[in-house]
């Protein structure tokens, strides 16, 4: 790209909450301090379902420039010429009817996790997206990391020799009562809202899981997982509280183990596990957490006294800063962006069939384990 301008990615931020704030930010920061040269973003509007203030007070509060306007309503965002993509950061219960909104109106979407509350809804969204011509990602923000591209390209390459399994955890310790609240009102335990532990931290675990033993497999070996599960629910809203799941990949027979909870920690100890663990016949490779903003991996031979070390390197801790001062959201946002410079409706990094094959198993994991949502969550109806 070198002596072009760089192309330029028009946002608006749908929503003012936790999540919106920190994405923005980091949108925010100059792709230069990240060597990046040939895409720029630019923040062109937010929205809040509350008011034009409440919007504006977002805009304040990230420092943005003067030109970007608030809405006060997210039909009016998405009605918005100035805008080209629209980050969704709702609360999972709105993100179909939320993306679906944009997605009809031309806009190109980056929806944050999970993509939907079920498989159906997913599957609605991507064929809109299609029929519409434009650009549709869930923002699982750890696959860009270039640490987590460096660990698929390990792995691809048999550096841990043929992989066997993956374990992956995401858990916080909560105390879920005086966090959440007794009325268990707060998204995380909200069956309103399409709370839980599986869909809020699970999906991470997962993801690390589908990474290996699907992402980088041959096309012809992406088959989906036969799974079994076990759910334990909060006693206050009937959410899940700790879900593990069981996962076989039929094409090569290597099994996944992915577990989640709000109760116990990934790292509650001051010494604490490494809550990815990737196990080749060669040896393994696990990575510190926080898994969905992965830093450090670590590589360890497996050697035995008939044969010694098969691998080719030694044992090692390898570290990535994350530069710019951000979280690392703006690796995703960059994605979006030469995704859409060239033409792309979905990427090969996060990519549509991959998102649904991941709804699909928290769809029969949540249906083993009794956790269904209303049926107006769970349904494909719009408005
Ligand atoms: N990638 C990541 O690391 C993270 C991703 N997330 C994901 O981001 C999404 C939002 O999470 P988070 O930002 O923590 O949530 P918050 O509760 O902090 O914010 C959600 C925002 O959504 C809007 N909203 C619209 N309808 C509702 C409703 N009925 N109830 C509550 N809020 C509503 C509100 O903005 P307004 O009133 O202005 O419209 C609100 O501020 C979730 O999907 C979550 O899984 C969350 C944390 C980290
Ligand atoms: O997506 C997420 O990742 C980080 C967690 O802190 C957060 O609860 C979750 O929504």
């Amino acid at each position: 790209m070198s002596g072009k301008e760089p192309f330029t990615l028009r946002w608006g931020i749908l929503a003012t909450g936790g999540i919106a704030k920190k994405f923005t930010t980091d949108l925010l920061i100059p792709p230069s301090t990240r060597s990046v040269t040939d895409i720029q973003h630019v923040l062109s509007a937010a929205a809040s379902s509350t008011s034009v203030s409440r919007a504006q007070e977002f805009l304040t509060s990230v420092n943005a420039p003067a030109s970007a306007k608030p809405h006060g309503s997210y039909a009016a965002l998405a009605a918005d010429p100035s805008v080209d993509i629209i980050y969704i950061a709702t609360p999972h219960s709105h993100h179909y009817a939320n993306a679906r909104l944009c997605l009809e109106a031309g806009k190109s979407v980056l929806c944050e996790k999970p993509f939907t509350v079920n498989a159906a809804q997913a599957e609605v969204l991507v064929r809109i997206a299609r029929e519409k011509g434009v650009f549709l990602m869930e923002a699982v923000w750890t696959r860009f990391f270039p640490i987590a591209r460096e660990i698929r390209g390990f792995v691809a390459g048999g550096g841990l020799g043929e992989v066997k399994r993956v374990w992956a955890d995401l858990s916080f310790w909560n105390d879920v009562e005086r966090e959440f609240g007794e009325k268990g009102e707060h998204r995380m335990v909200n069956m309103d809202l399409a709370g839980g532990a599986l869909l809020d931290l699970g999906i991470y675990s997962l993801t690390w899981i589908f990474q290996i033993l699907y992402h980088i497999q041959p096309p012809s070996s992406r088959t989906a997982p036969i799974t079994a599960s076990a759910i334990t629910k909060y006693h206050l809203t009937g959410c899940d509280e700790t879900t593990s799941v069981l996962l076989t990949f039929p094409s090569t027979g290597a099994q996944g183990i992915a577990t989640t909870s709000i109760r116990v920690s990934s790292a509650a100890t001051s010494a604490p596990t490494d809550p990815v663990r990737i196990q080749g016949t060669h040896g393994d490779l696990t990575v510190a957490f926080p898994p969905y903003r992965p830093w450090q991996y670590t590589l360890s031979p497996a050697e035995s006294a008939s044969r010694g070390k098969l691998a080719d390197w030694d044992a090692q801790t390898v570290e990535r800063e994350i530069p710019g001062g951000g979280m690392g959201m703006f690796w995703e946002a960059d994605e979006c962006a030469r995704c859409i410079r060239d033409g792309k409706l979905e990427s090969e990094v996060m990519g549509w069939e991959e998102s649904l094959e991941i709804m699909r198993v928290m769809d029969k994991v949540r249906k083993d384990g009794g956790v269904i949502y209303s049926d107006e969550l769970e349904s494909v109806k719009y408005p």
